[in-house]
């Protein structure tokens, strides 16, 4: 199966964890895409969604189903995204499309997190994907100086400004074995806006899209 097929796979396979009646969770990329699309099919059986990038809510409107704004909203039964990285725990690297705050952001308000990924995702250690942090421009000097400290070699984004107006660095060489401490040593640095760690807003399920098919992973 190739990339495609497998994404589309778990895309579909993800409308078993939709609760009828609800509001999902809906995250970005090219994986949640397939789920979108999919989730067209039962658009008059949920109350509509709460979307974590202007992309996904475009694609979610072009299909008839509403977007609601996060803040009418108290809580999502579940929040359905995808990941650059996952691993053995459910701690994830997420930012490849520039949505890791808004992703965040709508995470905190779900009550279990369902991560939709093909197999090449699935890692032992995480950091071989490029971390994105989203920063305030002034600051991303400073905390790709913070990064070297860490051993980590971050690069600004070139030409990307995200949905809230900021900066991607993306930060190479790092072996995050610790993925909460990070998550939470970063995150308090002056001028960052978000880390791509989610530790703290980890998967509790990934639908994983592997040749024999869906393995479901709980953690
Ligand atoms: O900012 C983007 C998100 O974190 C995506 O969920 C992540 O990059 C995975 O995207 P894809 O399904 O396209 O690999």
């Amino acid at each position: 199966m190739t990339q495609d097929e497998l994404k589309a796979l778990v895309g579909q396979a993800a409308l078993d964890y939709v609760v009828p009646g609800s509001i999902v969770g809906v995250g970005t990329g090219s994986t949640v895409n397939c789920f979108i699309d999919a989730l067209a099919g039962m658009k008059d059986r949920i109350a509509g969604a709460v979307s974590s990038s202007e992309k996904s809510s475009e694609r979610l409107r072009a299909h008839g189903i509403r977007v609601l704004d996060s803040n009418t909203v108290e809580r999502l039964p579940v929040y359905i995204d995808g990941a650059d990285e996952i691993d053995h725990r459910g701690n994830m690297v997420k930012g490849g499309g520039a949505a890791l705050t808004r992703e965040k952001i709508v995470a905190d308000l779900a009550e279990r997190f369902i991560c939709i990924a093909d197999e090449s995702k699935l890692v032992d250690t995480l950091g071989k994907f490029p971390l994105p942090v989203e920063v305030i421009p002034m600051a991303a000097t400073q905390i790709a100086r913070r990064f070297k400290k860490h051993g980590g070699d971050a690069v600004l984004r070139a030409g990307v400004v995200t949905d809230n107006g900021c900066h991607i660095l993306d930060v190479r060489g790092l072996s995050i074995t610790d993925p909460a401490g990070m998550e939470a040593e970063v995150s308090q640095w002056p001028g960052v806006v978000t880390v791509g760690i989610f530790a703290r807003h980890k998967a509790s399920v990934c639908l994983l899209g592997t040749a024999q098919g869906v393995k479901t992973l709980t953690f």
